[in-house]
């Protein structure tokens, strides 16, 4: 379980001298079961990477709290190999010194699981990933965007975390590709049941992967919705970003 309470999160603007701030996040509050895949949806702005920053213990929230289990999610001893995150930026996302085998090993390693085991593991998840055996001695610039951000996936996954974030994943990937991930996020949270928290402006993107979604606007939750509950959506927010996409 993640629990959100009353997040607040501000960033100052000016210069490092100002004492302005502009609020990102207002008082965010939710929670986020086990094994649940939840969309979380808005415009550009709307401070959804801040959320999934805060989500993932990388920001601090200037007040409440995101606890993980009823634990601060800021401790890393908290999330470590229990939460995980894929961003859009998959050619940053990958140390470029690293073979794929190489950044898949780095989270097992942090969990002291043993060689064999490991590259056992690697074996297993490329293959789920869909990648050729030969993927694990290339690097990043090897990759087209599709294989890159299938090993984030991978890498996501490897340490069988309960939750990954994903922040607008699959947006900087073409039509076609960007369809074969969201399929593959499908399939890999069936096999390992793994939730998601899958961030993104994408509302069809979201209602492919999520059983729940939930609409930010200027830092607040405008609405929440099951996904087949979509249609039946009251805030003008919600509905407005849904007939954009609906003929
Ligand atoms: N580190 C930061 N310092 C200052 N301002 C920030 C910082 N991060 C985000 N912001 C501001 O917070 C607001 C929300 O940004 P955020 O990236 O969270 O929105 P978003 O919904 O993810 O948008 P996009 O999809 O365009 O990335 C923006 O006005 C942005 O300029």
């Amino acid at each position: 379980m993640l629990s959100v309470n009353g997040v607040v999160k501000s960033y100052r603007t000016g210069g490092v001298f100002s004492r302005e701030r502009h609020t990102v996040l207002h008082s965010i509050s939710f929670e986020w079961k086990p094994g649940e895949r939840l969309g979380i949806i808005g415009e550009s702005g709307s401070g959804k990477s801040t959320l999934g920053r805060l989500l993932i213990g990388i920001e601090k929230p200037d007040r409440g709290s995101v606890l993980f289990h009823g634990q601060n999610i800021g401790d890393p001893q908290v999330r470590r190999g229990r939460i995980s995150a894929v961003f859009q930026d998959y050619t940053s996302s990958i140390n470029p010194f690293y073979t794929v085998e190489q950044a898949l090993l780095e989270p097992l390693k942090q969990q002291n699981t043993g060689r064999r085991e490991s590259l056992e593991k690697i074996d297993l998840l490329l293959q789920q990933v869909g990648l050729e055996p030969s993927y694990r001695s290339k690097y990043p610039h090897e990759l087209s965007g599709g294989q890159a951000q299938r090993v984030c996936i991978a890498r996501a996954v490897v340490t069988e975390p309960e939750c990954i974030v994903l922040d607008e994943a699959v947006s900087s990937l073409d039509g076609s590709v960007q369809f074969q991930v969201l399929e593959l996020l499908q399939k890999i949270g069936d096999l390992y049941g793994v939730g998601y928290i899958f961030i993104t402006h994408d509302i069809q993107a979201a209602a492919y992967v999520c059983d729940r979604v939930m609409f930010i606007r200027n830092g607040h939750i405008v609405e929440t919705a099951e996904t087949d509950q979509l249609k039946n959506v009251q805030s003008p927010y919600a509905r407005a970003l849904l007939q954009a996409v609906t003929p």
